[in-house]
């Protein structure tokens, strides 16, 4: 096995879109890579771009324990292994991080050690790692994700994004971690509220698949998250608010922030959109990277093999 050597890339994932809270995910274009390698002996991980001087490199490292779990129950256990980590996914900041890194170690274990872990055996190993099973879907499958947990199984089903959505990302340079974001949540919700947002999340799955992009204002709002983290997020109320003026289709706090993520199906409208949103955090003194994504549709796939072929398009 020593010398075997595979690279993974994966997406960045925007979780709840607005109502879906935890159950709803779409991959982005932005990734990180994986390159993993059996070595004859120890460990090493090196971490460059994106969360390099914060991510540990040490045992505790997501990937390497992700890949330790696939090898240990494909009964594959390599002398040594060497990670290379290149990140474009910015840490804390609503991307699905935790979740790439989770899941790019659990695909490339996998690719390295035959390949005998199914996609669903990954999504359910995935979520009890990272524990946000709204990130990891969309991260492995690609695309837009519904995902329950069901007993001690994750149902994920992943949905075709609509053709030309483009995703506007606000991305401001403040850290959200998402145990913090959770805690603020409150243990019950008015009974109006869990309807508004039953509703919305139908509709919004709906309109997705549908294309009927007038709908997404309206399918966007949320009521059982976003205010409760409003004090966390610098400006969320009116970062949305300046996307939606400036011609989003809809816009809401990606995963537990601080991103916020406004739709468009219009590659012209996405500069206003961007300067909408930057203005709005620069009101605040907080500058913003604001980038347009277009939806990932592959999920997490190997751009390089163990016998140098390549499984992503
Ligand atoms: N790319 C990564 N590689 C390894 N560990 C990571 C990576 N990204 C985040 N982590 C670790 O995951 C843990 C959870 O971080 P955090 O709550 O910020 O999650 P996150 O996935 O970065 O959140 P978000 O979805 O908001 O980006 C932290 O201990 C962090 O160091
Ligand atoms: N659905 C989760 C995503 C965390 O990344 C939350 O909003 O807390």
């Amino acid at each position: 096995m020593s010398g075997r050597k595979v690279i993974v890339r994966v997406p960045a994932t925007s979780s709840n879109l607005g109502p879906g809270f935890d159950c709803l995910g779409l991959a982005l274009g932005l990734y990180n890579f994986v390159e993993m390698k059996v070595v004859p002996e120890g460990s090493e991980v090196t971490v460059q771009g994106e969360g390099a001087s914060e991510i540990p490199t040490d045992e505790s490292n997501l990937t390497l324990r992700a890949a330790r779990r696939v090898f240990d129950l494909n009964r594959a256990h390599p002398a040594g292994l060497s990670l290379r980590l290149t990140n474009n996914i910015p840490p804390a900041r609503g991307l699905g991080s935790s979740a790439a890194a989770v899941v790019g170690g659990l695909v490339a274990a996998n690719a390295l050690s035959g390949s005998r872990l199914s996609s669903s055996e990954l999504l359910n190993l995935a979520g009890e790692m990272d524990g946000h099973l709204d990130n990891v879907a969309p991260a492995l499958l690609g695309g837009l994700t519904v995902v329950v947990p069901d007993g001690t199984a994750a149902l994920g089903l992943r949905l075709e994004p609509p053709a030309g959505l483009l995703a506007v990302a606000a991305v401001p340079a403040v850290n959200v971690y998402t145990s913090r974001a959770r805690a603020v949540l409150p243990r019950e919700v008015p009974f109006a509220d869990a309807v508004f947002n039953l509703g919305r999340v139908a509709l919004l799955v709906g309109a997705l698949t549908e294309g009927r992009f007038e709908f997404l204002a309206s399918a966007m709002a949320d009521r059982l998250h976003q205010k409760y983290r409003e004090h966390l997020v610098p400006g969320l109320t009116g970062v949305i608010g300046a996307a939606l003026k400036a011609g989003a289709l809809g816009a809401a706090l990606s995963g537990s922030g601080p991103t916020v993520i406004a739709l468009t199906n219009d590659p012209e409208k996405a500069v206003p959109i961007a300067a909408g949103m930057r203005e709005a955090l620069g009101k605040l003194g907080l500058s913003a990277w604001t980038p347009t994504l277009v939806p990932d549709r592959e999920g997490a796939c190997t751009v390089e093999t163990a016998d140098g072929g390549a499984i992503c398009s």
